[in-house]
């Protein structure tokens, strides 16, 4: 018996997608051009899937679980469940106008075309909102449809905001903030559940790892004290004596942002020789 899951094909998360079941360890032998593939170290067969038509085969119970955007979820998916978030291709879905038209409130969208590839999303916003407009779907370049006169507004997928700057757009609403997560079939069978298990087991160690850094660095026993005080780690550091007496090395793990937050306070109590590593897994 083996956990089916399905990754996008190709597109913005295929790679990532690849590189976490990676990271968990778990080898699949990837055929250019297969549909299809089995891991050679873990009970699981892989799909590779248009990221939008993955809902459909969760719900159909084609494929145990997925990685997929939320933001799909959220368009076509609601009755599916998010077993973890992933932490990559973070974007938002919002909306946008062109960028010469003033903007109060979304009610100055009564009325409006709205060119769109997630119409429930927008019809749900926009019926929150007691706001009525026509829906334009459209499968992509979206962002052009203001200037060709498809659309007096639209409603996509806004990462870097390179794309509305490019078509002279801004972004007036953000809908929702989107991330790719591993979701699950509610057909799911109890045996593949614990397989499940075990793959979610593997994914929050590495994603720990990702958040963490190993920190070593050598303080003069007189600022111990106050060094280890500036250290947010795990639980208490490891402090080891160096050979040169009076010098103590202290060994911690810390959230990779706070890193830089603290770096030049602990020059200040006096570490020296810091030193950050990678972490690669984290079982707590
Ligand atoms: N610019 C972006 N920055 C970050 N994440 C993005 C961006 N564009 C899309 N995404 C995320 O990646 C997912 C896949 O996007 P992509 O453009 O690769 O595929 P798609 O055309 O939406 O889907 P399909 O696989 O059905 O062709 C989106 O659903 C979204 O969650
Ligand atoms: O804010 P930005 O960083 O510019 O990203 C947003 C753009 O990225 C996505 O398109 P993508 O490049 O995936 O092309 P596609 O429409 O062919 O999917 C999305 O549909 C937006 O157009
Ligand atoms: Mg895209």
């Amino acid at each position: 018996m083996k956990i089916r899951i399905a990754i996008q094909k190709s597109g913005r998360l295929n790679e990532d997608s690849l590189r976490i079941l990676k990271d968990c360890g778990i080898s699949i032998d990837n055929g250019k051009d297969q549909l299809k593939a089995s891991s050679r170290n873990f009970p699981m067969e892989v799909f590779y899937l248009r990221n939008g038509d993955i809902p459909q085969y969760l719900r159909d119970g084609v494929v145990d679980i997925a990685i997929i955007g939320e933001n799909v979820l959220i368009e076509k998916g609601e009755d599916i469940r998010v077993a973890e978030k992933l932490g990559f291709s973070k974007c938002k879905v919002s909306l946008a106008i062109p960028k010469g038209v003033s903007y109060n409130s979304i009610q100055d969208l009564e009325g409006k075309r709205i060119a769109t590839s997630y119409p429930n999303t927008v019809k749900n916003y926009l019926s929150e909102k007691g706001v009525k407009a026509d829906l334009h779907i459209i499968s992509g370049s979206v962002e052009i449809a203001p200037n060709i006169g498809l659309a007096d507004a639209i409603c996509d997928i806004v990462s870097s905001g390179s794309t509305l700057f490019k078509n002279n757009l801004k972004e007036v609403e953000v809908m929702l903030k989107s991330e790719a997560v591993l979701a699950v079939s509610p057909q799911i069978t109890e045996e593949r559940k614990q397989l499940l298990q075990k793959l979610q087991f593997r994914i929050q160690s590495v994603l720990r790892a990702r958040q963490s850094k190993y920190v070593l660095l050598n303080a003069p026993d007189e600022s111990l004290k106050d060094i280890i005080a500036l250290l947010p780690g795990m639980r208490s550091p490891t402090v080891l004596p160096l050979a040169e007496e009076g010098w103590s090395s202290v060994h911690t793990v810390i959230n990779k942002d706070k890193f830089w937050e603290v770096i030049d306070e602990l020059k200040l109590a006096g570490a020296e020789g810091i030193l950050v590593c990678e972490i690669e897994k984290m079982v707590l």
